[in-house]
Protein backbone atom coordinates (compact mmCIF):
# COMPACT_ATOMS: atom_id res chain seq x y z
CA UNK A 1 0.00 0.00 0.00
CA UNK A 2 1.56 3.35 -0.86
CA UNK A 3 1.01 6.87 -0.21
CA UNK A 4 2.75 8.30 -3.28
CA UNK A 5 -0.04 9.53 -4.74
CA UNK A 6 -2.64 10.16 -2.01
CA UNK A 7 -3.72 13.92 -1.18
CA UNK A 8 -5.99 12.46 1.69
CA UNK A 9 -5.24 13.62 5.75
CA UNK A 10 -6.28 11.46 8.43
CA UNK A 11 -7.16 13.13 11.73
CA UNK A 12 -7.74 10.43 14.70
CA UNK A 13 -8.59 11.49 18.53
CA UNK A 14 -10.58 10.30 21.32
CA UNK A 15 -13.97 11.73 21.92
CA UNK A 16 -14.46 15.23 22.55
CA UNK A 17 -10.80 15.93 21.71
CA UNK A 18 -11.57 18.77 18.77
CA UNK A 19 -10.94 16.60 16.35
CA UNK A 20 -13.77 17.15 14.01
CA UNK A 21 -13.49 21.35 14.71
CA UNK A 22 -9.75 20.60 13.43
CA UNK A 23 -10.64 18.58 10.26
CA UNK A 24 -13.51 20.97 9.16
CA UNK A 25 -10.86 23.60 9.65
CA UNK A 26 -8.81 21.65 6.84
CA UNK A 27 -11.26 21.69 4.44
CA UNK A 28 -12.51 24.90 5.05
CA UNK A 29 -8.67 26.39 4.27
CA UNK A 30 -8.17 24.66 0.83
CA UNK A 31 -10.94 27.04 -0.33
CA UNK A 32 -12.71 24.12 -2.41
CA UNK A 33 -16.48 23.43 -2.31
CA UNK A 34 -17.15 21.85 1.14
CA UNK A 35 -18.97 18.35 1.49
CA UNK A 36 -19.53 16.19 4.38
CA UNK A 37 -20.19 12.87 4.61
CA UNK A 38 -22.08 11.45 7.64
CA UNK A 39 -21.60 7.92 8.79
CA UNK A 40 -23.42 8.35 11.96
CA UNK A 41 -27.16 7.91 12.66
CA UNK A 42 -29.41 9.89 14.78
CA UNK A 43 -30.93 6.77 16.77
CA UNK A 44 -32.45 8.87 19.82
CA UNK A 45 -33.38 12.54 20.49
CA UNK A 46 -30.03 13.75 22.06
CA UNK A 47 -28.13 12.29 18.58
CA UNK A 48 -31.08 14.18 16.48
CA UNK A 49 -30.28 17.50 18.78
CA UNK A 50 -25.86 16.85 18.30
CA UNK A 51 -26.46 16.33 14.66
CA UNK A 52 -28.95 19.40 14.10
CA UNK A 53 -26.46 21.15 16.59
CA UNK A 54 -23.50 19.90 14.20
CA UNK A 55 -24.96 21.11 10.98
CA UNK A 56 -25.95 24.68 12.21
CA UNK A 57 -22.21 25.01 13.20
CA UNK A 58 -21.42 23.90 10.32
CA UNK A 59 -23.36 26.29 7.96
CA UNK A 60 -24.64 26.72 4.44
CA UNK A 61 -20.75 26.69 2.84
CA UNK A 62 -21.16 22.96 3.49
CA UNK A 63 -22.99 20.22 1.64
CA UNK A 64 -24.34 16.92 3.92
CA UNK A 65 -24.52 13.72 2.36
CA UNK A 66 -25.28 10.76 5.08
CA UNK A 67 -24.05 7.35 4.21
CA UNK A 68 -23.58 4.98 7.13
CA UNK A 69 -22.25 1.82 4.82
CA UNK A 70 -21.54 2.66 1.56
CA UNK A 71 -18.65 4.88 2.71
CA UNK A 72 -16.85 3.91 -0.71
CA UNK A 73 -19.18 4.22 -3.34
CA UNK A 74 -20.00 7.97 -1.74
CA UNK A 75 -17.17 8.95 -1.90
CA UNK A 76 -16.59 7.95 -5.35
CA UNK A 77 -20.04 9.26 -6.50
CA UNK A 78 -19.36 12.90 -5.50
CA UNK A 79 -15.39 12.52 -6.27
CA UNK A 80 -14.38 15.69 -7.84
CA UNK A 81 -11.00 17.83 -8.38
CA UNK A 82 -13.35 21.15 -7.26
CA UNK A 83 -14.14 19.75 -3.78
CA UNK A 84 -12.53 19.19 -0.45
CA UNK A 85 -14.98 16.18 1.59
CA UNK A 86 -14.54 15.36 4.82
CA UNK A 87 -15.80 12.00 6.22
CA UNK A 88 -16.79 11.81 9.80
CA UNK A 89 -16.10 8.87 11.35
CA UNK A 90 -14.59 5.73 10.34
CA UNK A 91 -15.49 4.01 13.56
CA UNK A 92 -18.89 4.56 13.11
CA UNK A 93 -18.60 3.18 9.82
CA UNK A 94 -17.02 -0.03 11.33
CA UNK A 95 -19.93 -0.36 13.83
CA UNK A 96 -22.32 0.08 11.57
CA UNK A 97 -20.89 -2.57 9.19
CA UNK A 98 -20.40 -5.07 11.58
CA UNK A 99 -24.23 -4.41 12.58
CA UNK A 100 -24.91 -4.78 8.55
CA UNK A 101 -22.70 -8.25 8.64
CA UNK A 102 -20.43 -6.79 5.24
CA UNK A 103 -17.07 -8.01 4.73
CA UNK A 104 -15.19 -6.20 6.65
CA UNK A 105 -12.07 -6.68 4.97
CA UNK A 106 -13.54 -6.27 1.74
CA UNK A 107 -14.86 -2.91 2.88
CA UNK A 108 -11.36 -1.41 4.31
CA UNK A 109 -9.75 -2.75 1.17
CA UNK A 110 -11.88 -0.56 -1.03
CA UNK A 111 -11.37 1.76 1.28
CA UNK A 112 -7.59 2.39 1.18
CA UNK A 113 -7.46 1.34 -2.63
CA UNK A 114 -9.66 5.16 -3.40
CA UNK A 115 -7.84 7.13 -1.76
CA UNK A 116 -5.02 7.30 -3.91
CA UNK A 117 -6.61 7.93 -6.74
CA UNK A 118 -9.11 10.38 -5.35
CA UNK A 119 -9.52 13.69 -7.19
CA UNK A 120 -10.94 15.27 -4.33
CA UNK A 121 -9.23 16.50 -1.52
CA UNK A 122 -10.33 13.76 1.36
CA UNK A 123 -10.00 14.45 5.42
CA UNK A 124 -10.86 11.35 7.27
CA UNK A 125 -11.78 11.58 11.10
CA UNK A 126 -11.84 8.30 13.17
CA UNK A 127 -11.98 7.80 16.65
CA UNK A 128 -8.67 6.75 18.63
CA UNK A 129 -10.38 3.63 20.40
CA UNK A 130 -7.18 1.74 21.41
CA UNK A 131 -6.21 3.35 24.42
CA UNK A 132 -8.50 1.45 27.34
CA UNK A 133 -8.51 -1.58 29.13
CA UNK A 134 -9.48 -5.26 26.88
CA UNK A 135 -13.23 -4.76 26.66
CA UNK A 136 -14.94 -7.35 28.43
CA UNK A 137 -16.96 -8.83 25.44
CA UNK A 138 -16.30 -10.00 22.27
CA UNK A 139 -18.23 -7.78 19.74
CA UNK A 140 -16.11 -4.75 21.80
CA UNK A 141 -12.89 -6.47 21.32
CA UNK A 142 -13.63 -7.30 17.29
CA UNK A 143 -14.60 -3.60 17.21
CA UNK A 144 -11.55 -1.91 18.78
CA UNK A 145 -9.48 -4.64 16.22
CA UNK A 146 -10.79 -3.48 13.29
CA UNK A 147 -10.61 0.16 13.86
CA UNK A 148 -7.55 -0.57 14.55
CA UNK A 149 -6.44 -2.50 11.44
CA UNK A 150 -8.36 0.41 9.36
CA UNK A 151 -6.37 3.12 10.92
CA UNK A 152 -3.38 1.57 10.47
CA UNK A 153 -4.51 0.93 6.39
CA UNK A 154 -5.70 4.61 6.04
CA UNK A 155 -2.41 6.24 7.97
CA UNK A 156 -0.50 4.34 5.07
CA UNK A 157 -2.78 5.17 2.25
CA UNK A 158 -2.63 9.26 3.82
CA UNK A 159 -0.44 11.66 2.69
CA UNK A 160 -0.97 13.33 6.39
CA UNK A 161 -1.44 12.06 9.61
CA UNK A 162 -2.62 13.84 12.66
CA UNK A 163 -3.40 12.71 16.22
CA UNK A 164 -5.71 15.07 18.22
CA UNK A 165 -5.59 15.63 21.94
CA UNK A 166 -6.88 18.12 24.39
CA UNK A 167 -7.87 20.03 21.67
CA UNK A 168 -4.05 20.17 19.90
CA UNK A 169 -3.15 18.48 17.13
CA UNK A 170 -0.10 16.21 16.75
CA UNK A 171 1.55 15.78 13.24
CA UNK A 172 2.53 12.18 12.98
CA UNK A 173 2.94 12.16 8.87
CA UNK A 174 3.53 14.64 5.98
N1 LIG B 1 -26.28 11.76 10.24
C1 LIG B 1 -25.56 12.86 10.49
N2 LIG B 1 -24.55 12.77 11.38
C2 LIG B 1 -23.83 13.89 11.62
C3 LIG B 1 -24.06 15.12 10.94
N3 LIG B 1 -23.16 16.02 11.41
C4 LIG B 1 -22.41 15.37 12.32
N4 LIG B 1 -22.80 14.07 12.44
C5 LIG B 1 -22.22 13.00 13.27
O1 LIG B 1 -21.78 13.53 14.52
C6 LIG B 1 -20.57 12.87 14.90
C7 LIG B 1 -19.61 13.80 15.61
O2 LIG B 1 -20.26 14.38 16.70
P1 LIG B 1 -19.82 14.32 18.23
O3 LIG B 1 -20.11 12.96 18.78
O4 LIG B 1 -20.51 15.48 18.84
O5 LIG B 1 -18.25 14.61 18.18
P2 LIG B 1 -16.98 13.84 18.73
O6 LIG B 1 -16.43 13.10 17.55
O7 LIG B 1 -17.23 13.05 19.98
O8 LIG B 1 -16.09 15.05 19.21
P3 LIG B 1 -14.86 15.79 18.58
O9 LIG B 1 -13.67 14.93 18.81
O10 LIG B 1 -14.78 17.08 19.35
O11 LIG B 1 -15.16 16.00 17.13
C8 LIG B 1 -19.91 12.40 13.62
O12 LIG B 1 -19.42 11.09 13.78
C9 LIG B 1 -20.99 12.47 12.54
O13 LIG B 1 -21.21 11.21 11.97
C10 LIG B 1 -25.11 15.19 9.98
O14 LIG B 1 -25.38 16.20 9.35
N5 LIG B 1 -25.83 14.02 9.81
Amino acid sequence: MSSSNSRSVFVLGGARSGKSRFAESLVSDTGLERHYVATGQAWDDEMRERIAQHRADRGDLWQTHEEPIDLVARLAAIDADERSVLVDCLTLWVTNLMMAERDIAAEFAALTAFLPTARARLVLVSNEVGLGIVPDNRMAREFRDHAGRLHQMVAAASAEVYFIAAGLPLKMKG
